[in-house]
């Protein structure tokens, strides 16, 4: 059986001990297409080394940066081929702005696994600590298994971020490269469902599509810019749903409504949701 939650909930997925320096941060910020407007102080603090602060998204991307392989979705009561796979949902809590450089380890239990019918919902969860110990990020991650429910497990939650009746405070245009998710794959994501079309095809895409991560990273970097000035440190979290897929080359639309302590915010293609469920917290 592909999946066997008696054996997956609660499983260990073991301990990495990784690190990162500035080159890898600035290469991260830049296939998130930082560095667009050279001449801006802001876009300098993300893809140059003085002043560089670090998006709290690249703690989720830091563990397997060095990557080279495409990923493998093996863990223990989970086999699952990865032209079924998309990226479901994604979450960062950061306990502390991240640092440019830093030794980390991360401890990942599979927390979850939710049983959709027609698709199987696998959650993982990631504590990371730095090399004294103390608590850098947590994070929260899904991955959408098609064609692979229908094994007995609970249904597990839906969609939970109701929007504001009004209309939003702030509506941002961001554009995709063409050559993004190309870029994007060097940050230790080389699932070639991003960059090989007889796969993508395969896995019923006209195309290669972008990272769900790449997303993520790109609309958590145009909220910061557009509504906090460009300051990462006001940051506390970053989750999202992904709702739908995004093509390299195409324009993110992302609309934010401002509370007291979070932003919340939506994002779409040409009025196709791309992003849902998705909220920036704040200290
Ligand atoms: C652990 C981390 C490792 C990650 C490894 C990943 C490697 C990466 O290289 C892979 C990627 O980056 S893939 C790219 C990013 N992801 C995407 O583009 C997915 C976009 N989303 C979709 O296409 C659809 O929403 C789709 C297809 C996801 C769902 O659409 P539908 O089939 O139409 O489903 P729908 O009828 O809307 O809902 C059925 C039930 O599923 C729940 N659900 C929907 N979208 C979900 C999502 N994104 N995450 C989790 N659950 C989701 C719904 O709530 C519904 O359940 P219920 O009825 O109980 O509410």
């Amino acid at each position: 059986m592909p999946i066997d939650p008696s054996v997956a909930i609660g499983a260990s997925l073991g301990e990495t001990t990784f690190e990162w320096m500035p080159s890898d941060v600035l290469l991260y910020h830049l296939a998130l297409g930082a560095g667009a407007n050279p001449t801006s102080e802001v876009e300098l603090r993300y893809a140059t080394e003085p002043d560089l602060q670090v998006l709290p998204t690249f703690g989720v991307v830091a563990p397997n940066f060095k990557r080279t392989k495409p990923p493998a979705v093996s863990y223990p009561g989970v086999e699952i081929d990865l032209a079924k796979v998309l990226h479901g949902q994604q979450e960062i809590t950061v306990h502390r702005p991240l640092p440019v450089r830093a030794t980390a380890t991360i401890s990942t239990r599979i927390s979850d696994v939710y049983d959709k019918g027609k698709a199987a919902v696998i959650v993982q969860e990631a504590t990371a600590v730095d090399s004294a110990g103390e608590p850098l990020y947590t994070t929260r991650s899904s991955i959408f298994a098609r064609g692979e429910g229908g094994f007995g497990g609970s249904r597990g939650p839906s969609a939970s971020v109701e929007l504001p009746g009004r209309a939003p405070d702030f509506v941002l245009e961001t554009p995709t490269l063409p050559q993004q998710a190309l870029l994007y794959r060097l940050c230790g994501d080389r699932n070639p469902l991003h960059s090989d079309p007889a796969f993508a095809a395969a896995a019923g895409f006209p195309r290669p599509i972008l990272h769900g991560l790449c997303t993520y990273g790109i609309v958590c970097k145009a909220v910061v810019d557009g509504v906090l000035g460009g300051d990462v440190s006001q940051v506390s979290g970053f989750a999202t749903r992904f709702a739908g897929v995004v093509y390299p080359g195409e324009t993110l639309r992302s609309q934010v409504w401002q509370e007291d302590k979070r932003l919340l915010v939506t994002c779409s293609v040409d009025d196709r949701p791309v992003l849902t469920d998705t909220v920036l917290s704040l200290w």
